[in-house]
């Protein structure tokens, strides 16, 4: 039974809601927006959903839109240009749901701003990425497309955010990177004393081989649904932490907060 409108219907609109497209009221079901919102083209996804106020700090303006579950949305502007952003919060099934949702309600640019674990041992600690291309571990996207379809960002996204930092003279690199839906064991975390990560460790040296630049939850599954729904698509990371030095930042806001900068730097180029 439908507990928001006992009867299975639409209160706003006194259709039925149907389980296979749930619209009750208007609103999209995760997001809670109504279809008819009028939203900024472009968002920044950060995953943590505590990360707005960083944006809020920046900001000209900021109003917050929502808050249900991992989703806290705002809208503001920033030298005259308008923007969201909208926690995805972690990995491929919470990341898909405020894409496709974000996407149906007029999204045409979605930028990834998280967190990630570099590989390269060279890759400083608080230093930034920028992925040209994802390895598709990330689980949802899979649901969509055979795993042989490319996970990339929009090139011309990607080149504006490097040029954000390169104003901003923040260290950054740019390459692939691979979105894998597991932070323990998928990514080679210990996840019980005595327990090995047996496939994490495996894959984790043949990335690290083969020249990969870092390890997130979201990546892929943004660049590839994002293909698909027409969304233009890049990401900017700030780097947590190193896996082939074991060197992690303990505080890494201040990292994020440059990395926010640089978000809303490019808003002058999209
Ligand atoms: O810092 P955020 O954007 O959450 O990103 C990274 O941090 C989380 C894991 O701690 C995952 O979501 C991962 O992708
Ligand atoms: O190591 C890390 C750091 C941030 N996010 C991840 O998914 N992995």
């Amino acid at each position: 039974m439908n507990r928001e409108f006992p009867e299975g219907r639409d209160g706003a609109e006194n259709q039925p809601v149907r389980a296979s497209d749930p619209v009750a009221g208007g609103k999209v079901p995760h997001l809670k927006l109504p279809l008819t919102e009028k939203l900024p083209e472009v968002f920044f996804l950060p995953g943590d959903a505590s990360r707005l106020r960083l944006f809020e700090e920046e900001a000209d303006s900021f109003e917050r839109i929502g808050d249900n579950r991992e989703y806290a949305l705002a809208k503001g502007s920033f030298r005259g240009k308008s923007f969201g952003v909208c926690s995805t919060g972690m990995g491929g099934g919470s990341a898909e749901i405020c894409i496709v949702e974000l996407a149906r309600l007029g999204v045409t640019t979605m930028i990834r701003t998280g967190g990630c674990g570099a590989l390269q041992p060279e890759i400083e600690s608080g230093s930034f990425i920028i992925n040209s291309g994802a390895v598709r571990w990330g689980g949802s996207s899979n649901f969509y497309v055979p795993p042989e379809f490319p996970a990339v960002a929009d090139p011309f996204l990607a080149v504006s955010l490097a040029q954000s930092c390169e104003k901003l003279g923040l260290k950054y690199s740019v390459g692939i990177g691979a979105t894998i839906n597991s932070y323990y064991e998928g990514q080679g975390r210990v996840s019980a004393p005595g327990r090995r990560p047996r496939w994490g460790e495996e894959q984790i040296a043949r990335l690290t081989e083969s020249g990969v630049l870092s390890i997130d939850m979201e990546t892929e599954t943004l660049f590839t649904i994002g293909y698909l729904l027409k969304v233009k698509t890049a990401n900017i990371l700030a780097v947590h932490g190193n896996r082939a030095t074991d060197h992690w930042l303990v505080d890494y806001e201040p990292a994020q907060r440059s990395l926010v900068k640089a978000a809303l730097e490019t808003l002058d180029a999209v």
